[in-house]
């Protein structure tokens, strides 16, 4: 028997960044977004753990460790240990969420792991276990559990689902190099030595926007304090910035700790348009996509 979970990537509408703290973390005021891209996970009971990566062309499957580093065989592991399971399966993941893009793929696997593997084996692990376990595997883990849009605090584990009536649109313009997220807070460290930093909030007004649907206002609230440096780590991404707003998004924002950048559209049929000008500037690894879509949810069970 084999069980199929979908899990989406995230972005991030807001993401308010606070100073270092001493468990080595940053405190977070974000708003999460889950969006229409997917990673797809498949598990099936084995005598031993293994991993299995899959990519649709697309992907660059070069970053992602196919061994126990695997953030969703830990995730498997970290499910049986808390059921006091002597269990394991075969993960297998098709990916359609760009490696080290700032778009929580490696996070989405994690998540889809831990619902296949409670579906698979009965286990009906409670809601709150699963969001502990998941907040214990990554920052940006318990999100892609509920997906929509969500208030992400803490430093992004702790979960609280906002009102979201837009349709809204976005085009991803992906990169060909990952930047590692690590290295992209250090960049902000450095940007911010011997500075005060706010305890980081989210804008009211920006609750409203999503309230309403209201794109002109979402534009111009979009904000991201991780943007800066990596900009200086990569400067080359403000060409993605200018062909982006050349080519009539209503806005463009860097995609969590990046490199990919997201641009905000009124609807689908311009994010076509948008997403065609881009590939006449050189732009061709871009999607165009869906927000806010579901968190993991089974779409196969054979
Ligand atoms: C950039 C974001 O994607 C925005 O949602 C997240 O903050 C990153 O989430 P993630 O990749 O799940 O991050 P984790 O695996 O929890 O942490 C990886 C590393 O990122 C840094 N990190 C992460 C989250 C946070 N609030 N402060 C940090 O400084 C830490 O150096 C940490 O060791
Ligand atoms: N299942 C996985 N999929 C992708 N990367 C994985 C996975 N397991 C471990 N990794 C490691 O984690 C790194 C970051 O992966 P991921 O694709 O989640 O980056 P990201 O989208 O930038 O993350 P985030 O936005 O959460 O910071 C990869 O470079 C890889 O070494």
């Amino acid at each position: 028997m084999s069980l199929t979970v979908r899990a989406p990537a995230k972005i991030n509408l807001h993401l308010g960044v606070g100073a270092l703290g001493a468990d080595g973390y940053h405190p977070l005021a974000t708003l999460y977004q889950a969006v229409g891209l997917y990673d797809d996970v498949t598990v099936e009971e084995q005598l031993e753990w293994s991993v299995h990566l899959r990519g649709d062309g697309r992907i660059d499957l070069g970053e992602v460790p196919s061994g126990d580093d695997n953030i969703a065989l830990r995730a498997g592991r970290a499910l049986a240990a808390h059921h006091g399971l002597d269990r394991a399966a075969k993960v297998e993941i098709r990916k359609g969420i760009p490696v080290a893009g700032g778009m929580a793929g490696g996070s989405a696997d994690a998540a889809a792991t831990l619902v296949a593997l409670d579906r698979l084996w009965d286990l009906q692990t409670p809601d709150d276990d699963l969001l502990r376990l998941a907040a214990g595997l990554g920052s940006d883990v318990p999100f892609a559990l509920v997906g929509g849009t969500a208030l992400g605090s803490g430093h992004g584990e702790l979960v609280t689902p906002v009102a979201d009536h837009g349709s809204w649109w976005w085009v991803v313009v992906e990169d060909d190099a990952g930047l590692a997220t690590p290295g992209v807070y250090r960049a902000f460290d450095e940007l911010h030595a011997g500075r005060d930093v706010p305890t980081p909030e989210i804008p009211s007004a920006l609750y409203d926007a999503l309230a309403d649907g209201d794109v002109e206002q979402l534009a111009r609230l979009l904000r991201n304090d991780l943007q800066e440096p990596a900009l200086r780590l990569r400067p080359d991404l403000a060409t993605t910035f200018d062909d982006a707003l050349a080519a009539g998004a209503h806005a463009a924002l860097l995609s969590g700790s990046g490199p990919s950048v997201l641009l905000l559209c009124a609807d689908r049929d311009q994010a076509e348009g948008v997403e065609a000008e881009l590939a006449e500037r050189g732009h061709r690894r871009t999607s165009v996509v869906p927000a806010p879509v579901a968190g993991a949810h089974v779409v196969e069970y054979v």
